[in-house]
Order: structure tokens, then sequence, then C-alpha cells
């Protein structure tokens, strides 16, 4: 079995990968259990930020290391919130209040669509001068009402026009089935099997 630091903090994304990868050959190892602390993510990318997070935590447990960067990027607003989702009402973290914040800032635009990007990447150690890069896209439209309580995040107001489903309202399988995460996973697996 691989043994794996999962270079987040996030319970959500971690329990996605975890059930995402549960059926393959990983032992996956949350950094908050190994007592490692957040990477700064300084960047403009998510590709960039995931490679920090990535180096940060295989240098801190000696251990190949996952990271995750994602969030979601409206499209009236030039992109944002982007790579700052997570903390765009700003710290402590606060999903009710990033929602509320994308919402206000949407009032009055008529082009409400918008995509989740996933960036992962896997690194075998922390200088690792090929690391695997993998991302994905999921696209969606952001609704003033929130609806259902799966997931996390921005999930709620995620429409989904094609399911007539919010993200929220989606199980964890099929959440996982076709978002950002669950493709881009599935995607750096069969990456993967290519190298060994
Ligand atoms: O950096 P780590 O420790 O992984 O945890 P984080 O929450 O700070 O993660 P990011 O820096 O990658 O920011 C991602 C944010 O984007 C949003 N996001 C990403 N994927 C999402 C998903 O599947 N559903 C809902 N919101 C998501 C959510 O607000 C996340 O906090
Ligand atoms: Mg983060």
């Amino acid at each position: 079995m691989h043994k794996l630091v999962l270079a987040s903090n996030n319970a959500g994304k971690v329990k996605e990968f975890q059930a995402l990868l549960a059926p393959l050959n990983f032992e996956v190892i949350p950094q908050g259990v190994l007592g490692i602390p957040a990477a700064e993510e300084p960047h403009h990318t998510f590709v960039e930020n995931a490679l920090a997070k990535a180096r940060h935590a295989s240098s801190a447990s000696g251990l190949p290391a996952l990271a995750d960067d994602s969030g979601i990027c409206a499209h009236a607003l030039d992109g944002r919130p982007g790579v700052h989702s997570a903390r765009y009402a700003g710290e402590p973290a606060n999903d009710l209040a990033n929602n509320r914040k994308l919402i206000s800032e949407l009032n009055n635009q008529s082009d409400r669509s918008a995509h989740y990007v996933c960036a992962l990447v896997l690194v075998n150690s922390a200088d690792d001068p090929n690391p695997m890069i993998v991302e994905s896209s999921w696209y969606g439209v952001i609704v003033d009402e929130a609806k259902g309580t799966n997931g996390f995040g921005y999930d709620p107001h995620f429409f989904l026009p094609e399911l007539n489903l919010t993200a929220a309202e989606l199980d964890p399988a099929q959440k996982n089935s076709i978002s950002h995460r669950g493709q881009a996973l599935r995607e750096l697996m069969s990456q993967l099997q290519t190298r060994v």
C-alpha cells in the first residue's frame, strides 16, 4: 500500500479524497494528523499554490504528498474569488460569509456562470523535479438561494442546470463522480499508472 500525506486542512476536501482514494491502494494521512500546519499560499495560480502545499507537506513528513488548491471563479467577476476562495470574506475562513460576499458582488449581474477549479499536485519528495500536475474544472451557475446540506464551501449556491440541483444537493458519491476534484483525481491516477 502506498503511503501518502494529504496536504490539506480542509475537512470537506479530506472527506472527498478519502472516498475517492478508498478503493485504490493508498494509505492517506491528512497532514493535520501529523501536526503539519497549513502552508503559505501566496501565488496567483491554483497550480503554483498546490505545488507549494505539496512540497511543504512532503518536506515536513518525509513522505510523498498530494495537494489540492481549488476555488470558484465567477465569470462576471473576472474569475474572482479564484485563488482567494477560502478566505474571500477575510480571516478566519468562513463558508457562510464567503457565500454572502459572492452573492452580494453578483447582485445586478446577469451573467451568473462560474466554474470550480481543482489543481492537484503529487510530489514524491520535497524537491521532486518532476511532480505530477493536473487541473480540472466544473461548470455551473451561482444562485442567490442556498439549497442542500451536503458538500462544503460554495456548494449550496453552485447550481447545475442539467441536473436541476445544487452541488450541496448531490450525495457525496454523485459529487465525486462529476466534480472538479473527482475529475482531477481520476486524471492523476491514470497518469500515475503510466509512470509505474
Ligand atoms: O488549503 P487547504 O488546507 O487544502 O484548505 P482550503 O480550504 O484553504 O483550500 P484552498 O486554499 O484550496 O481553497 C479552496 C476553497 O475553495 C472553495 N472550494 C474548493 N472546492 C470546493 C468544493 O468542492 N465545493 C465547495 N467549495 C469549494 C472552498 O471555499 C475552499 O475553502
Ligand atoms: Mg488553503
